[in-house]
């Protein structure tokens, strides 16, 4: 079920700020002209999707922290609420080394998976989601922890502004990675292109914005980008088959993990349970 917003103007648009989206007291009074709608950017989208799953966040559990610019806000919030006092005994499981620095930085206790195996809730972004709340993740180069963490926990709140819903992954046109050794990369990039002939599949290595310097993830590894131009076909079957090649660490499919997702849009938040 979607939850509106309420009509915002201006002056309700700073209280996102807080996460809280209450009309303000002018937005109450009678008016001669009709509030004009506020448009909230991409940034504002993620913010909101990110405080709602914060609260689901209860005292003593052990967190898996994501990272991306829509993890990052849930990880402030969780920090904010900590120093409020109205969480306590938090542990968190970072899912980079971004997110660890992050974390450090707003006092919020950490600890990893040989600790604590089994994590209470897990909240992340995500690069694509489809219907069946199937992810593409990684587009940030973090795809192989988070995927660790991720599959530790018992819930895992996917947050993301509506840009991220796709019909079936690989359909944005954009790039699903694949995390690979970088001993002999091309030979395992041309395997990878190979294996998704059918699809159009053009892989690329990963580099440092136009230089051709590679990406290296927080695990040493490259990142391969594939893009398709027709649909993958069997999710399922894609995933066996790259995780099959050897040189290949890990893909950005995150299949049947998201136990619900939440997404904020132009027309309020939705929350879908797996
Ligand atoms: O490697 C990056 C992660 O998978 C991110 O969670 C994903 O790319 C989404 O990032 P953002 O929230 O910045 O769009």
């Amino acid at each position: 079920m979607a939850i509106a917003y309420p009509h915002f103007i201006a002056s309700e648009k700073a209280s996102m700020e807080t996460g809280i989206l209450v009309p303000s007291s002018s937005a109450l009074s009678p008016r001669s002209t009709p509030p004009s709608p506020v448009i909230l950017t991409q940034d504002e989208l993620k913010k909101i999707a990110a405080y709602k799953a914060v609260d689901y966040v209860e005292s003593g559990m052990v967190l898996g922290l994501g990272t991306g610019s829509t993890a990052k806000h849930a990880v402030n919030r969780i920090g904010e609420l900590l120093h409020q006092g109205k969480l306590k005994n938090i542990v968190g499981i970072p899912t980079s080394k971004m997110t660890h620095e992050q974390a450090v930085s707003l006092g919020i206790p950490l600890s990893d998976l040989d600790s604590h195996p089994v994590v209470d809730l897990g909240i992340d972004g995500a690069d694509e989601v489809d219907p069946y709340l199937n992810l593409v993740k990684g587009r940030g180069g973090s795809l192989l922890r988070e995927k660790m963490v991720e599959g530790a926990c018992k819930k895992f709140i996917v947050i993301v502004d509506e840009s991220k819903l796709v019909k079936h992954l690989g359909g944005s046109g954009l790039a699903m990675p694949v995390e690979i050794v970088p001993f002999c990369w091309k030979f395992t990039a041309e395997r990878l292109q190979k294996l998704f002939d059918n699809s159009g599949c053009v892989a690329k290595l990963r580099t440092f914005g136009e230089t051709d310097k590679p990406f290296v993830t927080d695990n040493g590894n490259y990142i391969v980008d594939l893009y398709f131009k027709r649909d993958i076909g069997d999710l399922k079957a894609a995933s066996d088959a790259i995780l099959q090649l050897a040189g290949v660490v890990e893909h950005g499919m995150f299949l049947d993990m998201a136990t619900t997702l939440i997404v904020a849009g132009e027309l309020g938040v939705t929350v879908k349970q797996k």
